[in-house]
């Protein structure tokens, strides 16, 4: 056994176990490990497992898992990986990092993040529903009651439905609070359950009011929180597209594996 030093940050309700893995001493073959770090009970609890790495190209590379080791972008783990970074020194207030899904700037003002994600080109229109990727596949659907509503079983039935089962996809319902303000819960593939907040959710279903309407300015009030997109539209689909919201050390600590 070895002890492993951690920090748990959190965005918006999304919460995660940090690495300072530039040493390159974190098992990542281990998924067992992962799981039982995010474990509510018989480990530290969390949303997923992020690692900061050196880069060659970059200030650093966050590499991020699911509690099911499944790997993805990750916007709320990315803006708390850029405040993790400062704490760590390798940053200031700016940075180009690196993730699964390319280069990402971002800028740190106070306890805010201000990431911006990689071009949108493209989605589906599903009847009434979207099919958005922002880094991560979201199934968006709008709904006018979103907090009576089982997130579990509706999640589940676009989750495990035929199309989606093999590979997942995260299901958001969306509720229209004003012309550029949405109530959303996400239900997260890797999780298999419903977080507070979702960062690529809220900038799917950002976007997804866009192609409604001639917004370019969204606030979202996910359950943990409240984050703003912005973007412009591009020919066909988005582009300078940025998430902001909070992003926090909760603690630190050490956990023996
Ligand atoms: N569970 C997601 C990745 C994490 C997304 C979410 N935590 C965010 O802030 O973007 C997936 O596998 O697609």
């Amino acid at each position: 056994m070895r002890a492993l030093s951690f920090y748990k940050y959190q965005g918006t309700g999304n919460d995660f176990v940090m690495v300072d893995n530039r040493e390159g001493v974190f098992p990542k073959d281990d998924l067992k490990l992962i799981a039982q770090l995010c474990d509510r009970r018989f480990g530290i609890g969390a949303d997923g497992v992020i690692l900061i790495e050196n880069a060659a190209n970059a200030d650093f590379e966050m590499v991020y898992y699911n509690p099911d080791g499944s790997q993805s972008l990750c916007g709320n783990g990315s803006r708390c990986a850029v405040m993790f970074a400062k704490q760590l020194g390798i940053i200031a207030d700016k940075t180009d990092f690196l993730a699964i899904d390319g280069m990402h700037k971002a800028t740190i003002k106070g306890d805010e993040v201000r990431l911006l994600m990689n071009d949108v080109a493209g989605y589906e229109q599903i009847g009434e529903d979207f099919l958005i990727d922002t880094g991560s596949p979201h199934y968006i659907r709008y709904n006018n009651n979103v907090a009576e509503l089982d997130m579990i079983a509706e999640g589940q039935s676009v989750r495990y439905a035929e199309r989606f089962k093999a590979k997942g996809v995260n299901v958001n319902l969306i509720q229209q609070l004003g012309d550029a303000e949405l109530k959303i819960r996400t239900y997260e593939r890797g999780v298999e359950g419903e977080t507070l907040s979702c960062g690529t959710g809220c900038t799917a279903a950002a976007l997804s009011l866009g192609l409604k309407n001639n917004v370019e300015e969204v606030t979202l009030q996910a359950v943990g929180g409240t984050l703003k997109v912005t973007f412009e539209k591009a020919d066909n689909g988005f582009k300078n597209i940025y998430l902001i919201g909070p992003a926090k050390q909760v603690f630190a600590g050490s956990i023996s594996i």
